[in-house]
């Protein structure tokens, strides 16, 4: 049975039918952790709310003081006319200042809040995308993944930065509109009301159709930057098989999708604007009609109606603002559901939380003791370190569909293995099982004599380094793509170059160790590529070494060149040599042979020349050239 859960649809065909509030609440652990800019920015809200309620109402006194209605105010009777009208004009002051100088303030202080929440979730994302399975990133397109990082951040980041968060105070601010509606006249409050309670149905309708077309457009976006990524990376066979042609075809369907389904959010989007832009006006309409009726039978003064109109008019003014940046909001929870779609995915390989055992503090203590120990050992003796124990391991891909069957080896410390076999046998899977970039389905992998689930991650893949047929070379000067990260001093870094013979070669260059590689190294040749990460290796000092075809980039200078550096990183290491050219894996202790997944011999290469199996019919063929 395997240990892996099934193989998972992608992210986005896991679409749960979270409903917003839910999806918001998975941004309140974010906001927590900027307690005080939320706290402060919702609680400016209750001025601002309460000095635009009160303006209509500050007109209306206006009105019914200069037609000397009832329902005047008490502190304005009993005064003159101009009296009267300079208060309520100074009060009118008041609201517009704390109006202006709040909604300002607020504004500043949501979009920063905003901005910390966005790049908390970029980095947590980073984080967690780095932690998944390679498995996650077989089955997800490089594309699919920079489409989630970027632009799905992005879209949540310009839900604050375009204001759009403001649809709260909106909000807020109807809420105290209506209080006080109630509080003048019932009625007319009551008919605004019943306009509003289907508009805003209707809206929600229009909402959940928005979101369902943004969803699918994003997807469609997903697929463009997926194709964009793919062409570009592979530019080479791309033009090298006149494929631009045939590509931009592919390319001009996916983008033909991503263009209908951007037009059905389009849709929505101005139906949402078009509704509330002729509700506002039915608004004031109803109560210009209900009002001037109470008014001819005096139940209602000019004062109220005036009043009235204009808080029909910014009760609706939230809603407009709503349809304005409706787009943008329903983005932003695209965004979320899309977000949490990686978050949501599960590490499936992960450290034990407390590893039981540490190959390094079995025999020397700390990690730096053990290279001190390693630097300053007689390399004559036979290492103590270093042994690679396959149990019983099997291990599929998916299903059932074994690729490695029923592997039970001991490598021993120091000793040099070579693995060999045809293409599809299952040589880079040993390696993936043995840096646990894959857990086996059955059985065990031990490094001396420690399972290697017992062990932490970035210890064991400390304790061993593996150079892959292509060095990945990040930008940034050569010293920094031998170190890593890792702080080794200056010393360490030239004698880790001069072990591997790679210091001549980043002597020539213009800064020598300062000189900047572009991204993916593509200022230098795969060959000096390859000896600096042979130097990236040697500086770790690592205990067991792995060459998954390492060599087989390199012209026959350069060959040379690093078979003898090789020579050197390999005494008293571990060793584990993949290589189709069996004439380089000849002076290796033990050539162990795979077949679909199985181990059919292993011997040295004379042992097995004489028991004319398998290997020797292999190195017969190659000794012809076929
Ligand atoms: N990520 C993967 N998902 C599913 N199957 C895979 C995956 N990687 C490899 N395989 C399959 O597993 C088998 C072993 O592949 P592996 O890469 O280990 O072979 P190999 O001996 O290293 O081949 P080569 O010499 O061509 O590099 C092959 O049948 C291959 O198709």
């Amino acid at each position: 049975m395997s240990i892996y859960p099934k193989p998972k649809k992608a992210p986005e065909n896991n679409r749960q039918n979270s409903n917003d509030w839910r999806l918001f609440l998975r941004l309140l652990p974010y906001a927590r952790r900027s307690g005080k800019l939320l706290a402060l920015s919702m609680f400016l809200l209750v001025p601002i709310g309460v000095a635009n309620s009160v303006q209509p109402l500050l007109i209306g006194q206006a009105v019914s003081l200069i037609r000397q209605e009832p329902g005047v105010y008490e502190f304005l009777k009993n005064r003159s006319l101009i009296e009267g009208l300079n208060i309520i004009q100074g009060l009118f002051l008041v609201t517009i200042i704390i109006k202006l100088a709040l909604t300002g303030y607020q504004g500043y202080l949501v979009q920063k809040l905003g901005q910390r929440i966005t790049a908390a979730i970029r980095v947590d994302l980073f984080h967690h995308v780095t932690s998944l399975a390679v498995n996650f990133f077989e089955r997800t397109p490089i594309g699919k993944l920079i489409t989630r990082l970027i632009n799905d951040v992005e879209s949540l980041g310009d839900v604050f930065a375009t204001g759009a968060v403001g649809i709260f105070s909106d909000l807020f601010s109807m809420l105290v509109i209506i209080g006080f509606m109630f509080s003048i006249q019932w009625q007319i409050a009551l008919l605004l009301i019943s306009v509003l309670l289907p508009i805003a149905w209707l809206i929600i309708y229009f909402q959940k159709q928005y979101r369902k077309a943004n969803y699918k457009s994003r997807e469609e976006l997903s697929r463009i930057n997926s194709q964009l990524q793919e062409n570009i990376v592979g530019i080479d066979v791309v033009q090298l098989f006149r494929r631009e042609n045939f590509n931009s075809e592919l390319f001009r369907n996916t983008n033909k999708k991503y263009i209908k389904e951007l037009d059905t959010s389009i849709w929505y989007d101005s139906a949402v604007s078009a509704t509330l832009e002729w509700v506002g006006l039915i608004a004031i309409a109803g109560v210009l009609w209900a009002g001037g009726l109470l008014l001819l039978e005096d139940n209602l003064t000019f004062g109220i109606l005036s009043a009235f109109v204009l808080y029909a008019q910014r009760l609706f003014i939230p809603l407009q603002n709503f349809a304005e940046k409706f787009t943008t909001i329903q983005s932003g929870f695209t965004a979320i559901e899309r977000v949490n779609g990686v978050l949501d995915e599960p590490i499936e390989i992960r450290d034990k939380a407390n590893p039981r055992f540490s190959i390094l503090d079995n025999k020397f203590g700390y990690i730096d003791e053990i290279i001190n120990g390693l630097e300053t050992q007689n390399f004559t003796q036979t290492p103590e370190l270093g042994e690679i124990k396959f149990e019983n391991v099997w291990f599929a891909y998916k299903d059932d569909d074994y690729v490695i069957k029923d592997l039970d080896f001991t490598i021993h410390p120091g000793e040099k293995i070579a693995l060999v076999g045809p293409t599809g046998a299952g040589k880079s899977s040993v390696i993936r099982l043995l840096c646990r970039l894959y857990e086996p389905t059955q059985g065990r992998i031990l490094i001396d004599g420690v399972d290697i689930r017992e062990i932490a991650q970035a210890e064991l893949r400390r304790y061993m380094a593996v150079i892959l047929q292509e060095a990945f070379l990040f930008a940034g000067d050569v010293k920094s793509n031998i170190t890593l990260g890792d702080s080794y001093s200056w010393e360490e870094i030239e004698q880790a170059a001069e072990k591997t013979n790679v210091a001549d070669f980043i002597n020539q260059l213009p800064q020598g160790y300062d000189t900047e590689l572009r991204a993916r190294g593509t200022n230098i040749s795969s060959g000096q590529k390859q000896l600096l990460a042979f130097a990236r290796a040697a500086i770790r000092n690592p205990q067991i070494l792995i060459l998954d075809e390492a060599t087989a980039n390199l012209d026959v200078g350069t060959e040379a060149l690093v078979q003898q550096a090789l020579n050197q990183l390999l005494t008293r290491r571990t060793a584990i040599i993949i290589a189709h050219r069996l004439s380089t894996i000849r002076n290796v202790d033990r050539i162990f042979v795979l077949k679909r997944g199985e181990l059919i011999e292993q011997g040295s290469h004379e042992q097995l020349i004489a028991e004319g199996g398998f290997y020797s019919t292999l190195h017969n063929l190659q000794m012809l050239g076929i």
